[in-house]
């Protein structure tokens, strides 16, 4: 029968087979099809290939595929009933089955085409909220990229976002892509380059910090309860220190006047222990930090319909980090309970900073993102949690993420702490994820019924990418050679 690839032989089983390749244009992760006698046509995917000398001297080219499955009347994907027999054809799988198969829906959020088609992938906006996501990657593999490209899906329908972006990346999300390739790519993806205009840059820190920033982010610094005190001190506090900032809380309490870390230090050198002095040292850079303030930001400016809000920390240590991230989520997870904000998106670049697994470190703002993770679908608050070190964030807060988008990544422990948070994923795509390109993704979905290779769209602003100075020097190593152009890297043609 013409336009057949191939042929089965030897062994079929239920879910897997092999064939004899006959088209040399077929290649591994194509979606092909076979004829069943009870199931008519059951759609499959090429997971690998090899090539040998056959007795004749010539190529031998054998695919080993796997049994995606075919739609019942219910619509529920199963495997035939009974192995394919040697002998039946193979044929490449028009876009309809692979499309109605794997259940692609085309409303939603658009991620990019499905990789070796021109079908669009796209996913659900409410269950990206509900159920969080996650985008796992080594360094350089387009972590941000795809971030920002679920970020503009989701600003197009106006959800509100607040992206904790450790490292001045996306502020660039207010220009419209001007990369050089972006006519070939636009019109592959069929994008057009965009800025975003409800973009608000904050800065915990100043205009010096952060040269491009809109506004100053600040919070509460009025009244501060003795625990949130020690969260922002930027060292470790010793249990003699802990409670000379109890005492000083509690005296200034009892005046029953406001106070502010001025008052509190003040109490604190008023004191006659000993070890006034260095605790009084390591809260005054409080003093300084110009974050905490008597007007604190509004969250119903921060997370408002239609807007986008970047917490940009660069130039701001880790503790610091930490602690601003966990005050302000927690008053967000609060307002958000209380009906105060919206439903909405909170994007953690770097996650495995704020969030770690045990053993790692511990961070102030673990719990609240513990808690988003496991509550917050409930009241409508989703988290895209963004790590390029997956073994080293909590792995209660990467389970509770229904939708994965893995890039990338070679390390080991990286590859084992993907694996056990995704149910039944095969050895060939642990190997898989090893060599995928720049700007492609497996991507795993509740609603779609296996994991699907995808290109990801290009982006309709522009890519930023993190800024030098701050770059971990350990992870430069990972980085793929950067130049050459990016059109030519991810489809082969210059
Ligand atoms: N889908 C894509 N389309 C076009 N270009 C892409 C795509 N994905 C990634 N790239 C390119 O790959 C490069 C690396 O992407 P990105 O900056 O997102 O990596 P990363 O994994 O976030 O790295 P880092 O950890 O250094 O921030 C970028 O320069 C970007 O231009």
């Amino acid at each position: 029968m013409i336009g057949s690839v191939g042929v089965i032989f030897g062994e079929t089983g239920s879910h897997t087979f092999k064939f004899m390749v006959t088209d040399p244009a077929l290649r591994r992760t194509d979606y092909v099809k076979v004829w069943h006698s009870t199931d008519g046509w059951v759609l499959c995917q090429v997971m690998s290939m090899t090539r040998s000398e056959g007795a004749d001297n010539k190529d031998r080219v054998i695919a080993s595929v796997t049994v995606i499955g075919v739609r019942d009347q219910q619509g529920l994907l199963r495997a035939p009933m009974t192995p394919f027999r040697p002998g039946d054809r193979v044929y490449k799988a028009e876009e309809e089955l692979i499309v109605e198969t794997l259940g692609l829906s085309d409303g939603g959020a658009y991620l990019g085409l499905l990789d070796g088609t021109d079908i669009p992938v796209t996913v659900d906006r409410n269950k990206l909220i509900q159920k969080h996501c996650s985008i796992l990657a080594m360094t350089g593999s387009g972590k941000s990229y795809t971030a920002a490209v679920i970020i503009e899906e989701m600003m197009e329908k106006g959800v509100p976002l607040l992206i904790i972006d450790p490292h001045g990346e996306y502020a660039t999300l207010k220009e419209p892509n001007d990369d050089a390739d972006m006519g070939a790519l636009a019109e592959k993806f069929g994008v057009e380059p965009q800025g975003y205009k409800n973009v608000t840059i904050y800065t915990p820190g100043n205009k010096k910090l952060c040269g491009y920033a809109d506004r100053p982010l600040r919070l509460n610094g009025v009244n501060l309860k003795p625990k949130e005190i020690i969260e922002y001190v930027p060292s470790e506090l010793n249990n003699t220190e802990i409670g000379l900032i109890y005492e000083a809380v509690n005296a200034l309490r009892n005046d029953g006047i406001d106070y502010t870390i001025k008052d509190v230090l003040r109490e604190i050198g008023s004191s006659h222990s000993a070890m006034k002095w260095g605790v009084y040292n390591k809260l005054e850079p409080l003093l300084e930090a110009e974050f905490l303030s008597d007007r604190p930001t509004p969250l119903t400016e921060l997370f408002a319909r239609g807007r986008t809000s970047i917490v940009d920390m660069k130039g701001i240590g880790p503790d610091v980090q930490q602690a601003i991230v966990a005050k302000l989520l927690d008053n967000l997870f609060e307002a958000r309970k209380a009906g105060q904000v919206p439903p909405g998106m909170v994007v953690v670049e770097e996650a495995h900073n704020f969030c770690p697994e045990k053993g790692f470190a511990k961070t102030v703002s673990g719990d609240v993102l513990r808690a988003i993770a496991s509550e917050g679908r409930k009241f409508g608050l989703g988290l895209l949690i963004i790590s390029q070190r997956p073994a080293k964030v909590d792995k209660n807060v990467l389970s509770q993420c229904n939708t994965q988008i893995i890039m990338r990544v070679t390390n080991p422990n990286d590859i084992r702490a993907i694996t056990k948070s995704l149910e039944g994923i095969s050895s060939e795509l642990e190997e898989e994820i090893k060599r995928l390109p720049p700007g492609v993704a497996l991507f795993v979905s509740p609603d779609i019924p296996r994991a699907v290779m995808v290109q990801v769209r290009v982006r309709k602003s522009r890519h930023g990418g993190a800024s030098k100075e701050i770059s971990d020097e350990a992870d430069k190593e990972d980085k793929p050679p950067a130049g050459g152009s990016l059109f030519k890297r991810l489809f082969g043609k210059a």
